[in-house]
Protein backbone atom coordinates (compact mmCIF):
# COMPACT_ATOMS: atom_id res chain seq x y z
CA UNK A 1 0.00 0.00 0.00
CA UNK A 2 1.51 3.48 -1.36
CA UNK A 3 1.23 6.38 1.01
CA UNK A 4 2.14 10.06 0.57
CA UNK A 5 3.90 11.73 3.57
CA UNK A 6 4.14 15.23 4.86
CA UNK A 7 6.54 15.86 8.11
CA UNK A 8 5.33 19.11 9.23
CA UNK A 9 8.89 20.51 10.47
CA UNK A 10 7.51 23.29 12.24
CA UNK A 11 8.91 26.33 14.04
CA UNK A 12 7.39 26.58 17.48
CA UNK A 13 6.27 29.72 18.80
CA UNK A 14 7.70 29.42 22.55
CA UNK A 15 4.81 29.51 24.91
CA UNK A 16 2.07 30.62 22.44
CA UNK A 17 -0.45 27.97 21.64
CA UNK A 18 -2.98 30.46 19.78
CA UNK A 19 -0.08 30.93 17.26
CA UNK A 20 1.18 27.55 16.92
CA UNK A 21 -2.53 26.04 15.94
CA UNK A 22 -2.61 28.77 13.50
CA UNK A 23 0.70 28.06 12.22
CA UNK A 24 -0.05 24.27 12.17
CA UNK A 25 -3.80 24.49 10.53
CA UNK A 26 -1.84 26.49 7.69
CA UNK A 27 0.94 23.76 6.85
CA UNK A 28 -1.79 20.96 7.22
CA UNK A 29 -3.12 22.88 4.33
CA UNK A 30 -0.32 23.11 2.02
CA UNK A 31 -0.24 18.92 2.72
CA UNK A 32 -3.40 18.55 1.73
CA UNK A 33 -2.75 20.77 -1.35
CA UNK A 34 0.42 18.12 -2.09
CA UNK A 35 -2.52 15.35 -1.59
CA UNK A 36 -0.64 13.50 1.13
CA UNK A 37 -2.53 10.83 2.99
CA UNK A 38 -0.56 11.08 6.78
CA UNK A 39 0.87 14.11 8.24
CA UNK A 40 3.35 14.25 10.75
CA UNK A 41 4.01 16.73 13.48
CA UNK A 42 6.64 17.32 16.06
CA UNK A 43 6.81 17.34 19.69
CA UNK A 44 5.08 19.66 21.76
CA UNK A 45 3.84 21.54 18.99
CA UNK A 46 1.61 23.76 20.89
CA UNK A 47 3.65 24.76 23.82
CA UNK A 48 7.61 23.96 22.91
CA UNK A 49 9.37 23.44 26.04
CA UNK A 50 7.91 26.37 27.84
CA UNK A 51 8.05 23.84 30.53
CA UNK A 52 7.44 26.81 33.61
CA UNK A 53 4.25 27.52 32.66
CA UNK A 54 2.50 24.40 31.77
CA UNK A 55 -0.38 24.82 34.56
CA UNK A 56 -1.41 27.86 31.56
CA UNK A 57 -0.48 26.58 28.89
CA UNK A 58 -0.74 22.64 29.00
CA UNK A 59 -4.05 21.20 27.42
CA UNK A 60 -6.57 19.70 29.92
CA UNK A 61 -6.54 15.90 29.11
CA UNK A 62 -5.31 17.23 25.33
CA UNK A 63 -9.09 18.14 24.28
CA UNK A 64 -8.36 21.74 22.45
CA UNK A 65 -5.68 20.03 20.42
CA UNK A 66 -8.17 16.79 19.80
CA UNK A 67 -11.05 18.96 18.88
CA UNK A 68 -8.33 20.90 16.58
CA UNK A 69 -7.05 17.55 14.95
CA UNK A 70 -10.49 15.74 14.66
CA UNK A 71 -12.06 18.73 12.62
CA UNK A 72 -9.28 19.09 10.32
CA UNK A 73 -8.73 14.82 9.39
CA UNK A 74 -12.32 14.98 9.03
CA UNK A 75 -13.15 18.39 6.96
CA UNK A 76 -10.12 16.81 4.63
CA UNK A 77 -9.77 13.75 4.69
CA UNK A 78 -5.63 13.10 6.10
CA UNK A 79 -4.79 10.88 8.96
CA UNK A 80 -2.96 13.21 11.05
CA UNK A 81 0.11 11.81 13.16
CA UNK A 82 -0.57 14.48 16.26
CA UNK A 83 2.92 15.18 17.31
CA UNK A 84 2.76 15.47 20.91
CA UNK A 85 1.00 18.24 23.13
CA UNK A 86 1.46 18.88 26.95
CA UNK A 87 -1.49 17.10 28.52
CA UNK A 88 -2.99 18.09 31.21
CA UNK A 89 -4.75 15.31 33.58
CA UNK A 90 -5.35 15.79 36.80
CA UNK A 91 -2.91 17.40 38.78
CA UNK A 92 0.31 15.35 36.27
CA UNK A 93 1.48 16.75 33.24
CA UNK A 94 2.27 14.25 29.93
CA UNK A 95 4.09 14.53 27.13
CA UNK A 96 1.34 12.62 24.71
CA UNK A 97 0.83 12.01 20.65
CA UNK A 98 -2.13 12.25 19.60
CA UNK A 99 -3.15 9.82 16.46
CA UNK A 100 -5.82 10.69 14.49
CA UNK A 101 -7.44 9.12 11.54
CA UNK A 102 -9.55 10.88 8.31
CA UNK A 103 -12.90 10.10 9.89
CA UNK A 104 -11.94 12.47 13.08
CA UNK A 105 -11.16 9.53 15.57
CA UNK A 106 -8.73 9.34 18.15
CA UNK A 107 -7.44 5.99 17.81
CA UNK A 108 -4.32 6.51 19.83
CA UNK A 109 -2.47 8.28 22.76
CA UNK A 110 0.74 7.38 23.31
CA UNK A 111 2.79 9.71 26.25
CA UNK A 112 6.29 9.74 26.00
CA UNK A 113 7.91 6.91 28.08
CA UNK A 114 11.87 7.88 28.17
CA UNK A 115 11.78 11.63 29.93
CA UNK A 116 15.03 13.55 28.82
CA UNK A 117 16.88 14.86 32.17
CA UNK A 118 18.96 17.15 30.20
CA UNK A 119 15.93 19.11 29.24
CA UNK A 120 14.36 18.57 32.72
CA UNK A 121 11.52 17.39 31.59
CA UNK A 122 11.30 14.39 34.63
CA UNK A 123 11.12 17.78 37.21
CA UNK A 124 8.06 19.05 34.92
CA UNK A 125 6.45 15.74 33.55
CA UNK A 126 5.27 12.10 33.90
CA UNK A 127 6.06 8.83 32.18
CA UNK A 128 3.52 7.04 29.94
CA UNK A 129 2.97 3.62 31.05
CA UNK A 130 1.74 1.97 27.28
CA UNK A 131 3.26 1.76 24.22
CA UNK A 132 2.73 3.91 20.85
CA UNK A 133 1.22 0.42 18.47
CA UNK A 134 -2.11 1.49 16.37
CA UNK A 135 -3.67 0.26 13.55
CA UNK A 136 -4.55 2.46 10.72
CA UNK A 137 -5.89 1.52 7.61
CA UNK A 138 -5.88 -2.20 8.18
CA UNK A 139 -1.80 -1.83 8.94
CA UNK A 140 0.19 -2.14 12.07
CA UNK A 141 2.73 1.31 12.63
CA UNK A 142 3.96 2.78 15.95
CA UNK A 143 4.66 6.02 17.29
CA UNK A 144 7.62 7.37 19.89
CA UNK A 145 8.81 10.62 21.11
CA UNK A 146 12.53 12.08 20.76
CA UNK A 147 14.61 10.58 23.36
CA UNK A 148 12.64 7.44 22.97
CA UNK A 149 14.85 7.08 19.78
CA UNK A 150 17.77 5.99 21.83
CA UNK A 151 15.81 2.97 23.51
CA UNK A 152 16.59 0.14 21.25
CA UNK A 153 14.11 -2.31 23.27
CA UNK A 154 11.35 -0.28 23.10
CA UNK A 155 11.19 0.45 19.47
CA UNK A 156 11.64 -3.81 18.53
CA UNK A 157 8.96 -4.60 21.38
CA UNK A 158 6.74 -2.45 19.28
CA UNK A 159 8.22 -3.83 15.52
CA UNK A 160 7.61 -7.37 17.25
CA UNK A 161 4.20 -6.67 17.65
CA UNK A 162 4.07 -6.00 13.70
CA UNK A 163 4.80 -2.14 13.28
CA UNK A 164 5.50 -1.56 9.64
CA UNK A 165 6.03 2.46 10.70
CA UNK A 166 7.56 3.81 13.20
CA UNK A 167 6.49 7.80 13.36
CA UNK A 168 9.13 9.58 15.21
CA UNK A 169 7.77 12.74 16.34
CA UNK A 170 10.91 14.97 18.31
CA UNK A 171 11.95 18.32 19.39
CA UNK A 172 15.60 17.02 18.70
CA UNK A 173 18.80 19.77 19.31
CA UNK A 174 21.05 20.85 16.43
CA UNK A 175 23.91 20.03 18.88
CA UNK A 176 23.32 16.51 18.55
CA UNK A 177 22.32 16.10 14.53
CA UNK A 178 24.92 13.34 14.02
CA UNK A 179 23.27 10.81 16.88
CA UNK A 180 19.36 12.25 15.54
CA UNK A 181 20.59 10.81 11.78
CA UNK A 182 22.47 7.58 13.17
CA UNK A 183 19.76 6.49 15.17
CA UNK A 184 17.19 6.75 12.86
CA UNK A 185 19.12 4.78 10.06
CA UNK A 186 19.86 2.63 12.93
CA UNK A 187 16.42 1.96 14.03
CA UNK A 188 15.41 1.77 10.14
CA UNK A 189 17.98 -0.95 9.51
CA UNK A 190 18.02 -2.98 12.50
CA UNK A 191 13.46 -3.17 12.64
CA UNK A 192 13.53 -3.40 9.37
CA UNK A 193 10.57 -0.89 9.04
CA UNK A 194 10.18 2.61 7.55
CA UNK A 195 10.93 5.57 9.93
CA UNK A 196 9.08 8.93 9.71
CA UNK A 197 10.70 11.35 11.79
CA UNK A 198 9.20 14.40 12.23
CA UNK A 199 12.06 17.80 14.08
CA UNK A 200 10.86 20.85 14.45
CA UNK A 201 13.20 23.90 13.19
CA UNK A 202 14.00 27.18 14.76
CA UNK A 203 15.15 28.35 18.21
CA UNK A 204 13.75 28.51 21.77
CA UNK A 205 15.51 30.55 25.00
CA UNK A 206 17.50 27.73 25.22
CA UNK A 207 18.24 25.26 22.46
CA UNK A 208 18.36 25.69 18.47
CA UNK A 209 17.15 22.77 17.13
CA UNK A 210 18.03 19.96 14.04
CA UNK A 211 15.04 20.30 11.51
CA UNK A 212 15.82 17.44 9.68
CA UNK A 213 13.08 15.82 10.01
CA UNK A 214 13.72 12.52 7.72
CA UNK A 215 11.80 9.75 5.96
CA UNK A 216 13.67 6.43 6.26
CA UNK A 217 12.73 3.18 3.77
CA UNK A 218 13.42 -0.27 5.86
CA UNK A 219 16.24 -0.55 3.95
CA UNK A 220 18.32 2.50 5.25
CA UNK A 221 17.93 4.17 2.47
CA UNK A 222 16.96 7.81 2.71
CA UNK A 223 13.69 9.18 1.36
CA UNK A 224 13.73 12.09 2.00
CA UNK A 225 15.42 14.64 4.18
CA UNK A 226 14.58 18.26 5.72
CA UNK A 227 17.05 21.52 5.71
CA UNK A 228 17.23 22.90 8.93
CA UNK A 229 14.26 25.55 8.49
CA UNK A 230 10.98 25.64 8.58
CA UNK A 231 9.03 23.16 6.04
CA UNK A 232 7.12 20.62 4.65
CA UNK A 233 9.42 17.46 4.25
CA UNK A 234 7.14 14.82 2.06
CA UNK A 235 8.07 11.02 0.54
CA UNK A 236 6.09 8.27 -1.00
CA UNK A 237 6.35 5.50 1.02
CA UNK A 238 5.10 1.67 0.09
CA UNK A 239 4.56 -0.61 3.06
CA UNK A 240 4.93 -3.60 0.24
CA UNK A 241 8.63 -3.38 0.81
CA UNK A 242 8.64 -4.02 4.33
CA UNK A 243 7.87 -7.53 3.54
CA UNK A 244 9.72 -8.02 0.89
CA UNK A 245 12.82 -6.94 3.15
CA UNK A 246 12.31 -9.05 6.38
CA UNK A 247 12.15 -12.05 3.38
CA UNK A 248 15.33 -11.01 1.83
CA UNK A 249 17.34 -10.74 5.42
CA UNK A 250 15.04 -12.57 7.92
CA UNK A 251 15.95 -10.91 10.96
CA UNK A 252 12.99 -11.62 12.86
CA UNK A 253 12.74 -15.32 12.37
CA UNK A 254 16.21 -15.36 13.15
CA UNK A 255 16.17 -13.66 16.42
CA UNK A 256 17.09 -16.05 19.63
CA UNK A 257 15.43 -14.48 22.40
CA UNK A 258 16.45 -17.17 24.88
CA UNK A 259 20.08 -16.02 24.58
CA UNK A 260 19.92 -12.66 25.52
O1 LIG B 1 18.42 12.35 23.09
C1 LIG B 1 18.71 13.49 22.71
O2 LIG B 1 19.86 13.83 22.43
C2 LIG B 1 17.62 14.51 22.53
C3 LIG B 1 16.34 14.13 23.21
C4 LIG B 1 15.41 15.26 23.36
O3 LIG B 1 15.71 16.38 23.01
C5 LIG B 1 14.06 15.02 23.88
O4 LIG B 1 13.70 13.88 24.18
O5 LIG B 1 13.31 16.01 23.97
Amino acid sequence: MKKKIACIQLDIEFGNPKANYEKVESWLQKAVKQHCDIAVLPELWTTGYDLNHLSTIADDHAKTSIAFLSKFAKQYGIDLIGGSVANKKNEQFFNTMLIINRNGEMIKQYSKLHLFKLMDEHLYLSSGNNDGVFQLNDETFAGVICYDIRFPEWIRKQALQGAKALFVSAEWPHARLDHWRTLLLARAIENQCFIIACNRAGRDPNNLFAGHSMIIDPWGKVLAEGTDKEELVTAEIDLSVVTDIRNTIPVFSDRLPEFY
